[in-house]
């Protein structure tokens, strides 16, 4: 490893995806975050982002190209990749609090860091405002309450890089400002490299330092889009002249392109 790419980020080279019937799904497609830079990442329906998500995890051993985080292959490292599935993935026979330790005994385990993984789960709990449910079951909760745990699971792991899949998607307007708010103040807190997917233009440009659009069939370069908005303060973004311009811009794009 050189050391120009020990604080690269994550790289993605070259990614091309079939699954086993059908054409490719996705690619070749390049994109560069640096390290602790967050993205967001909108394309339509079936264009591939949740394929892209998913080879980044790890989770599409079948696919050509090159996938590194600070100059290394970022597949069978621990702790590497925090991912919040569209589907929350809350385990619906454990409590909040177990579901968390579930996750923690995969990277911290052992008996002598159990208070360690305590410590984890009270903390991001509170992060998440959810301290209160650590002892209920996810099925008893509502949508925006699994999604907090959901986001609460993938930070207490301190993970290198966060994948995010459309994660507020199905909550009311309010629950998801209200998310997006603390999503963004907890990534404030500890600014993991991370790449949200969502099909809300509003959520890109409130969530991303880049925009990344993604065409139908994922079969053109990404476009890459700076977004002065984010370094706006959050409570003044909605109302700002940046917010209404680059909303236009991506609506543009959109509309070349989809
Ligand atoms: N397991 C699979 N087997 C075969 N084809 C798949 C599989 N998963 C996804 N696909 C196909 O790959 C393409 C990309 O799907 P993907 O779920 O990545 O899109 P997406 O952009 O995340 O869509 P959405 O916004 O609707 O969630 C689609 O044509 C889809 O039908």
């Amino acid at each position: 490893m050189s050391s120009s790419s020990r604080n690269d980020g994550l790289r993605i080279q070259g990614l091309t995806i079939s699954y086993a019937e059908g054409a490719p799904a996705l690619g070749p497609a390049s994109l560069h975050i640096p390290e602790h830079g967050i993205y967001t990442l909108i394309g339509p329906s079936g264009c591939g982002k949740s394929t892209l998500l998913r080879a980044v995890a790890g989770l599409l051993p079948g696919f050509v190209g090159d996938i590194t985080y600070n100059g290394q292959s970022v597949h069978g490292r621990k702790a590497l990749i925090g991912l919040v599935p569209q589907s929350y993935g809350l385990l619906p026979w454990k409590t909040v609090a177990a579901n968390l330790r579930t996750a923690l005994a995969v990277i911290l385990p052992g008996r002598k860091r159990k208070e360690e993984r305590e410590a984890r789960i009270s903390r991001w709990l509170e992060a998440m405002d959810i301290a209160d449910l650590a002892g209920r079951y996810p099925l008893s909760l509502s949508g925006g309450q699994q999604q907090r745990v959901a986001v609460a699971r993938a930070f207490a792991l301190l993970p290198e890089i966060m994948l995010l899949d459309e994660p507020f998607s199905a909550l009311d307007a309010m629950t998801r400002e209200t998310l997006q708010r603390l999503f963004l103040e907890n990534w404030r807190t500890r600014p993991v490299t991370a790449l949200f997917v969502t099909h809300d233009v509003e959520e890109a440009i409130l969530l991303g330092e880049k925009i990344v659009v993604m065409a139908p069939g994922g079969r053109r370069e990404l476009d890459i889009i700076d977004n002065p908005v984010f370094s706006l303060k959050h409570e003044d973004k909605r109302s700002s002249a940046e917010f209404f311009e680059q909303t236009k811009r991506i609506r543009k794009v959109m509309r070349e392109q989809w």
